[in-house]
């Protein structure tokens, strides 16, 4: 039998400008979870775009179980036992999770395509792996966690033996995170094989048995995880020593910036997303909010940006009240935000860089002047920010920014929002898919602001992240305030038993 499930040998990958895989081998034993590291840009994702048939590589060959294979496209590499589950799921909203499984399968030996049979198989699936899932539920009903689930019984159901991850933990719960993690050894126990990309060390040293290490396109390293630290790992990823530690001096903040009033605002249902609540920020300040997902943080930051309308109380920004102002009018009093979907509202990814980076200030002079653009001056301005925030792309600023890496769209986003001097930055999981030492420098910037006397507001599903950037962690549970304290005074425990619904007198949330 051959060594390796998956071999990918000596792999090349050219996009215009840049060669996003150099020579790049990794191997896949049968039993394991590979980890694939590497800095935003790196080329992992390309690598296994080129395994999923998604790319075809210039240069290398292919071998599943010793045998050299052509992957000409996905379906060739669901025949071939190779599954993979997006950062992006691909399911289909009002269909249910049987429906979106079976979605796309040719009748073929055996499988049969009647829904009831189907989904008595599912269900078979989800015992046998501890995939717990409705299988008659819809999609729009169940948590992303549960979407992920669906994507996986869908690679399974479709008799997967290798199964890639690409970064499934950015978008779970510590909670989802840990049943992800038990799902993952059971699928290894089950004799699946599973790649793994992520930019989180600690999950690498919890699930993964080896490591491939890449840096701009080459293979740094493939090593033994339990024989290998966090601080090696990362720093064979990006090629110098780095530090964990955030530098933050204390400092007494200036008068209130933001100001909100028992704001409540409707969510997508139509019910109340956030009730009665108030807040203040003020400059020279960073207050984090920390809270399991879906407890009132979009409705929040909807609500002071402009996107969703208040359905009582008061916002204000230095003083004056803002709660009915057009998101422009916000904008332009210097209200910066950092979104969370950065695909869909924080980048044009048919716009290149250069565009993306003025798209709310192209009017204003320098960028334009008599109703003229000034495409040097736009230019030079996007050239610095992606200077500044390391946003590597094959044609610089000229790239599409579609063609980007994730790490790379989020670093631009971000550079975008504090080169333009905000007065409140909004930062929405700021460093989402960013690789250790991108999150390094974007946590220095973001303190920076707060050193200028900027008022911050970060919104983050990071505990450990809230609590390291904080000056003061505000609770939400179920749309309300439960409880608030200063960072320096808390610690992870304090502030998850308050993000489950346990005030700090110890009482529970009214609901
Ligand atoms: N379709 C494309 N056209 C042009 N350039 C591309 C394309 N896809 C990827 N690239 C470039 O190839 C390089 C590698 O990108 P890739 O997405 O593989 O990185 P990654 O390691 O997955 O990064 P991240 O951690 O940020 O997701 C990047 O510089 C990216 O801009």
């Amino acid at each position: 039998m051959a060594e390796y499930v998956v071999e990918m040998r000596d792999i090349v990958k050219d996009f215009p400008g840049l060669r996003a895989n150099d020579h790049i081998t990794l191997q896949l034993k049968k039993g394991e979870v590979h980890a694939l590291l590497g800095e935003n840009g790196a080329g992992k994702s390309t690598l296994m775009s080129i395994l999923f048939g998604l790319y075809r590589a210039d240069e290398g060959q292919i071998l599943v179980k010793g045998k050299e294979v052509q992957i000409t496209n996905p379906n060739v590499a669901n025949e071939l036992g190779i599954g993979m589950v997006h950062q992006h799921f691909k399911l289909v909203h009002n269909f249910t999770v049987t429906e979106n499984i079976v979605l796309g399968l040719e009748p073929r030996r055996g499988v049969t395509m009647d829904l009831k049979s189907a989904a008595a198989r599912i269900a078979e699936l989800s015992r046998q792996y501890g995939l717990e899932v409705d299988p008659n539920a819809k999609i729009e009903e169940i948590s992303v966690g549960m979407q992920q689930r669906v994507e996986i019984l869908k690679m399974l159901y479709r008799d997967a033996e290798v199964l890639i991850f690409d970064e499934p933990t950015a978008v779970l719960t510590p909670m989802e995170i840990r049943e992800l993690i038990a799902i993952m050894k059971n699928l290894i126990n089950e004799g699946k094989s599973i790649i793994l990309i992520t930019h989180k060390l600690k999950e690498i040293k919890e699930v993964a048995d080896r490591c491939t290490i890449i840096r701009r396109g080459r293979h740094i390293a493939t090593v033994d995880v339990a024989a290998t630290s966090e601080q090696e790992m990362a720093e064979m990823m990006v090629g110098h020593e780095i530090s964990f530690v955030i530098d933050k001096e204390e400092k007494t903040p200036g008068d209130p910036v933001l100001q909100i009033e028992d704001l409540s605002v409707k969510n997508s249902h139509g019910s109340l997303g956030l009730r009665d609540f108030s807040l203040t920020v003020r400059g020279g300040e960073i207050v984090g909010i920390a809270g399991v997902d879906g407890n009132g943080q979009s409705e929040l930051v909807e609500a002071i940006t402009g996107l969703r309308r208040a359905e009582k109380g008061k916002i204000l920004l230095n003083g004056e009240e803002i709660t009915h102002e057009t998101i422009a009018r916000r904008i332009r009093r210097g209200v910066s935000h950092i979104p969370e979907d950065r695909q869909k509202r924080g980048l044009v990814l048919d716009y290149t860089v250069e565009e993306n980076m003025v798209l709310e200030v192209y009017s204003q002079r320098p960028f334009s002047k008599h109703g003229l653009l000034n495409k040097r001056a736009i230019h030079d301005y996007a050239a610095k920010i992606a200077d500044d925030y390391d946003v590597r792309a094959g044609e610089g600023v000229l790239s599409r920014a579609g063609s980007l890496s994730g790490g790379n769209q989020q670093k631009a986003i971000i550079g975008r929002e504090i080169e333009k001097q905000p007065v409140l930055l909004i930062a929405v999981q700021p460093t989402r898919g960013l690789d250790v030492g991108s999150i390094e420098y974007i946590h220095k910037r973001i303190v920076e602001q707060r050193n200028l006397g900027r008022a911050v507001l970060l919104v983050s599903l990071e505990l450990d992240e809230v609590l390291q950037l904080s000056d003061r962690i505000v609770a939400i549970n179920a749309g309300q305030v439960i409880g608030e304290v200063l960072a320096k005074d808390t610690d992870e425990n304090e502030v998850g038993l308050m993000m489950a619904g346990v005030g700090k007198d110890g009482g529970g949330v009214e609901r």
